[in-house]
């Protein structure tokens, strides 16, 4: 399929926050970024949100799980349709799921149904065959985020720092010509970003965000709780790695006796020192940090990151992306090199044992 020619492709994905479904156009052959298009997102209403809540942490069979996958594509087709021009879809779904090791990894959400729906083909399950094979079925943007650098014409080693519910980085070395190549890329989940200190604010606050880190700056970061966090046996394995959502759920106990803003002001800390942390496990320290995803708002949390990293760190608007888009832009990146047959992931991604291609594609009938 596509021989090799750059298509416009439409990426979709649903993060690990919850809050919607973001969309984005990409014109590529799965190995050059030719040019990015329209760009679409739909917020979860607070009833679809909370059956997604209600089904976290369960897989294919169980209770509710049926449910968010039917309204999962229900949101998509309804975004997605919306968006006029694409050869293909790109279809991550909302992960619902995710333990590597053992049960596997799962993303609600039918890449058939999708394609009926919107008559294009659609690429989806992206992580399974990683998993399969031994790997960590995640992060997987870090192929996207190689083509980036070359896109942005960067020549030193530099990392892009997605900040979502979790928070992952890229360190790449764009001196390499493919991202499969020894030496090219280490991705991993650093830990915990955003979903903790949404969760505070929420229990705290009854809201959903830190706005811009705002109650964070008018707190005190408790370092001893900052050192304890560390301590996680998480920190200490050598990537790749990946995390689940709510593998850090203990850190809104460890701050209980705090006030509001001292408590968040130190969750926000234990993000920002995940990251410092995580780059004591790359080659070399990056040149600059590129930050996508919603943290890269959070000013508490960008300035807890540059002060413990000691690296300049900057959102990615700095070199003219579109850092709520990234990951979308990744799938439909990534849904490309499916229709190619072009690796999606690799052990130095993932911890996969060989290069993967993951991913099935699905045609309309
Ligand atoms: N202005 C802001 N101030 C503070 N935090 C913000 C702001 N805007 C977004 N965020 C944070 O970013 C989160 C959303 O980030 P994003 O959309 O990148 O996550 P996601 O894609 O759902 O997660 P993941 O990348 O883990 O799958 C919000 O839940 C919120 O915590
Ligand atoms: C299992 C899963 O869905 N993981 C997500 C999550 O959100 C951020 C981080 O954890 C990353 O590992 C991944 O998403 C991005 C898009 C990735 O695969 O690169």
């Amino acid at each position: 399929m596509l021989e090799g020619r750059p298509v416009w492709a439409l990426g979709a994905m649903s993060g690990t926050s919850l809050d919607g479904v973001d969309a984005a156009m990409v014109l590529t052959d799965g190995e050059v970024i030719h040019d990015f298009g329209e760009t679409g997102y739909r917020a979860y209403s607070d009833n679809e949100a909370g059956i997604l809540r209600a089904a976290l942490g369960r897989w294919p069979g169980e209770p509710g799980v049926e449910e968010a996958a039917r309204m999962v594509e229900a949101v998509h087709a309804e975004l997605l349709g919306g968006i006029a021009g694409a050869e293909l879809v790109g279809f991550h779904g909302q992960t619902l799921a995710h333990d590597p090791k053992t049960r596997g990894t799962h993303q609600a959400g039918d890449g058939h149904r999708l394609a009926e729906a919107l008559g294009v083909p659609v690429a989806w399950d992206f992580r399974t065959a990683d998993v399969a094979l031994g790997g960590e079925g995640a992060p997987l943007a870090p192929f996207y985020h190689f083509a980036l650098a070359k896109f942005i014409g960067a020549e030193a080693p530099l990392a892009f720092l997605n900040l979502g519910g979790v928070g992952n980085i890229t360190w790449i070395d764009p001196a390499h010509a493919l991202p499969e190549d020894e030496g090219a890329l280490l991705a991993f989940d650093t830990g915990p970003a955003n979903a903790p200190i949404n969760d505070l604010m929420r229990a705290r606050r009854h809201l959903d965000r830190d706005e811009d880190g705002a109650l964070a700056a008018e707190g005190f970061v408790d370092e001893a709780i900052v050192e304890a966090f560390l301590a996680d046996p998480y920190f200490l394995r050598v990537p790749p790695k990946s995390l689940d959502r709510d593998a850090f759920a203990g850190l809104s106990r460890a701050v209980e006796d705090l006030s509001d803003a001292d408590a968040v002001a130190s969750v926000t800390a234990c993000a920002a020192a995940s990251v410092a942390q995580g780059l004591n496990h790359c080659p070399a320290l990056p040149v600059r940090l590129l930050v996508c995803g919603g943290g890269r708002k959070n000013a508490a949390l960008m300035g807890g990151i540059a002060e413990r990293t000691g690296v300049p760190t900057f959102p990615v608007e700095e070199v003219g992306l579109d850092g709520d888009m990234l990951e979308a832009q990744a799938f439909a990146y990534l849904a490309v090199r499916v229709a190619r047959g072009l690796p999606t992931s690799c052990p130095a991604t993932t911890g996969v044992a060989a290069n993967v291609g993951g991913g099935t594609i699905s045609e309309p009938a």
